[in-house]
């Protein structure tokens, strides 16, 4: 799976199609009126914002994107065909800038926002519109108008669905690595990972946004250490996936430890939904992982699932409750709907 984040495109509306100039001929009529048609409009460019898509991998392949021209008018006052507008598909959160790379154009925040972002040219118009009282068979129509032609870049801010947390070496970079496109690095150290790593994940066709949050010390809150700075960035995140290295000791304190952290930073961290994970199971035996999980589901108050990221051994299942806790959280968060009934 692969994930980009800044990309150049080439876009230009179409022209307006010529306006005709044209006399009605027929039997038996003579000097037949004006009957030349107006040009049809060219195709405009627009960018829609749509769900389900969290690159901008598609632009790699495609750049050019030219709208069709208008066709000119014709005789008989028929009208030249209008040029068909042509729509940039985007993941929710890009921006769209201008050349310069400064101007922001566009804030593609949420599904289905549409923006135009070159207009297609005026058909011109045919003599038939020329017509006057003093001026019965005008030999005049107008040109199409141009298109407008630019270059735009588009760039993807990705806001993760989920945050990753645990104490240093409980396996996140392992778990992301795993699961997503990101490659993060592995080491038998705290603090391998110093600044947030996003990676797109993949679960039953659906995909969603991880970051991986660098290891919180106790007192990170506090500003000690390096979590304090990323906290951030967890704030936004819909849910929490909460590892807990099994081959710890002490898994109940380990787990208290983050929560602490994340009561102290206030908001609604600790109040934010949470998905709990005794990680590296592949390193105990039957015996030790009941043990563990049943003292860390009582620290917990709540369900703890079984994972290995090294052996990927329960990695999808716990995708899966990630991608039930993300559902459920959109749908707290969606706008209602026109002629929803409500509901209380
Ligand atoms: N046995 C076992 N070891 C694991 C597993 N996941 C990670 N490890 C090991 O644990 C160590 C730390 O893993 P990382 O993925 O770097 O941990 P981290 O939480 O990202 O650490 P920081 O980046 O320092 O916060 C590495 O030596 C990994 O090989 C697992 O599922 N089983």
């Amino acid at each position: 799976m692969k994930f980009l984040d800044l990309c150049k495109v080439y876009i230009r509306s179409g022209a307006g199609g010529g306006g005709c100039i044209s006399f009605r001929r027929e039997k038996y009529i003579e000097y037949g009126g004006p009957d030349g048609g107006d040009g049809g409009s060219g195709g405009s460019v627009w960018a829609e914002a749509v769900d389900g898509l969290n690159t901008l991998i598609d632009f790699r392949y495609q750049q050019h994107f030219f709208a069709k021209n208008g066709q000119p008018g014709m005789g008989k006052q028929r009208t030249g065909k209008d040029g068909e507008d042509i729509v940039l598909r985007v993941p929710v959160g890009t921006e769209i800038l201008d050349e310069d790379q400064e101007t922001v154009i566009a804030d593609m925040t949420e599904v289905g926002q549409r923006v135009q972002l070159a207009r297609g040219g005026n058909g011109g118009w045919g003599n038939l519109h020329f017509k006057s009282a003093t001026n019965q068979a005008p030999r005049r129509s107008n040109p199409g108008q141009d298109g407008v032609e630019r270059t735009l870049w588009l760039r993807l801010k990705l806001i993760a669905d989920v945050g990753l947390l645990g104490l240093p070496n409980a396996g996140k970079s392992t778990f992301l690595a795993a699961t997503s496109n990101a490659r993060p690095k592995i080491a038998d150290y705290p603090f391998t990972t110093l600044h947030p790593n996003l990676g797109v994940v993949g679960v039953d066709n659906t995909e969603f946004v991880v970051a991986d949050i660098p290891g919180l010390i106790e007192g990170a809150s506090e500003g000690r250490g390096l979590g304090d700075l990323f906290l951030g960035h967890v704030e936004r995140c819909s849910v929490l996936l909460h590892l807990v290295d099994g081959t710890s000791e002490t898994v109940a304190d380990d787990y208290r430890t983050i929560i602490h952290e994340l009561e102290a930073y206030g908001g609604d961290l600790a109040e934010k939904p949470r998905v709990t994970v005794l990680n590296k199971i592949d390193a105990l035996d039957e015996e030790e992982r009941a043990e563990a999980q049943k003292e860390l589901e009582k620290a917990s108050g709540g369900p703890v699932m079984l994972m290995s990221g090294v052996a990927r051994e329960g990695v999808t299942e716990v995708l899966r409750a990630l991608r039930g806790q993300i559902d459920e959280d959109r749908l707290r968060h969606r706008p209602v709907q026109e002629n929803e009934p409500w509901q209380p």
